[in-house]
């Protein structure tokens, strides 16, 4: 249950073992405040093992020599290697401080492109997380459908959880390392960007931190109309109320998509990765894994039955037009990334992974 705190823009920790109902609410209401919730991780829906030996294989790719890598870098496909500085999330910086590895949906147990070699001898590990991430994000899809009061005869809560499924998903496992600043570097603050400010395109993001290396930062939706930069809020690893726990609490965030279907109800907010602690600690690498949840592309986005969400049409929120997931993401695609979507055929290369 949800160590509240009242105010919108502390990302509120629910743990998900409460009563259904009860947990329903405070996620829906997070959703529609700050659109960050913490999910408690004390190895229930995701063995903490699981995230460990995850970690630990991220660590051992990104520390192998750049031929083992080289020759996976990503493809059109938007799976693969992305190289250190090969995205710019925020045109104003230089390049992001950081390097990728996309994983995309798995069949029969098994992935769907080609692994390198610290991964092939993994594989099961790897594709019991990717289900692991899978069914935590339907259930906190199917407590969406409870909170928003979805009412479908024949799908129930599993109005938005029917439509992120069968496989292969279109869901994105993501590693990530944010390397060290160089040596005797000066920390030039709106340059060295580990990950650029920008939000997340599909519905919902499940994000895992590592304890003591910190740098995530969020422009909470009640104060991010201003342009001032004093408004970025650090994320914690340890929120208060999760530091004896076990394993640093899950971030769940919401995407540009389920803002959309939603009406604008849940808001889809800005992040970025910086250096933490002004540059101080940018000595220390950092590992973050993030599974980025997106249903089906040709599930036509038509208007959720709630009346919380009708609620809204024309009274603010954007009415929900009929467009499919894939034809959404490539809208939002061509938004950001001006000129390398001039041909809708051309996929969603590297960047359809935010
Ligand atoms: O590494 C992180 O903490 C955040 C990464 C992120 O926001 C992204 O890749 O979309
Ligand atoms: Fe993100």
């Amino acid at each position: 249950m949800a160590a509240t705190n009242g105010t919108t823009d502390q990302i509120p920790v629910i743990d998900l073992s409460g009563p259904e109902g009860t947990v329903a609410k405070e996620l829906v209401n997070a959703a529609t405040t700050c659109g960050f919730v913490y999910i408690k991780s004390l190895g229930k829906d995701i063995p903490l093992e699981s995230i460990d030996g995850t970690f630990a294989l991220s660590k051992k790719f990104f520390s192998s020599p750049i031929e083992e890598k080289e020759p996976f870098k990503i493809k059109e496909d938007n799976r693969g290697w992305v190289a250190f500085h090969a995205e710019t999330l925020d045109p104003k910086t230089m390049g992001d401080f950081k390097e990728a590895m996309n994983l995309g949906g798995f069949l029969d147990r098994k992935a769907q492109q080609p692994l390198p070699p610290v991964f092939k001898d993994h594989e099961p590990e790897l594709y019991a997380f990717q289900r692991y991430c899978q069914n935590l994000m339907n259930k906190i899809l199917d407590l969406f459908a409870i909170g928003l009061e979805v009412s479908s005869p024949t799908e129930g809560s599993k109005w938005f959880s029917n439509r992120h499924g069968p496989e292969p998903t279109p869901c994105t496992l993501r590693l990530l390392h944010y390397p060290p600043l160089p040596p005797n570097t000066e920390l030039q603050p709106k340059v060295d960007i580990r990950a650029g400010a920008h939000s997340d395109y599909g519905s919902i993001t499940l994000l895992f931190q590592r304890p003591g290396q910190p740098g995530l930062e969020i422009l909470p939706p009640s104060r991010s109309s201003s342009s001032n930069t004093e408004n970025w809020t650090p994320v914690p690893v340890f929120p208060p109320g999760t530091e004896s726990d076990p394993s640093p609490p899950i971030l769940v965030n919401i995407g540009d998509l389920l803002s959309h279907w939603t009406n604008n109800l849940f808001k889809s907010t800005v992040h970025r990765v910086v250096f933490p602690g002004g540059g101080k600690e940018a000595g220390k690498d950092r590992y973050s894994i993030a599974y980025f949840g997106h249903p089906i592309g040709d599930t036509v986005l038509e208007p959720v039955p709630s009346e919380k969400v009708k609620a809204l049409a024309g009274k603010g929120g954007s009415d929900v037009q009929a467009m499919t997931a894939h034809e959404h993401l490539l809208s939002r695609l061509k938004a950001t990334y001006l000129g390398m979507y001039k041909d809708e055929g051309k996929g969603t290369a590297e960047v359809g992974a935010t």
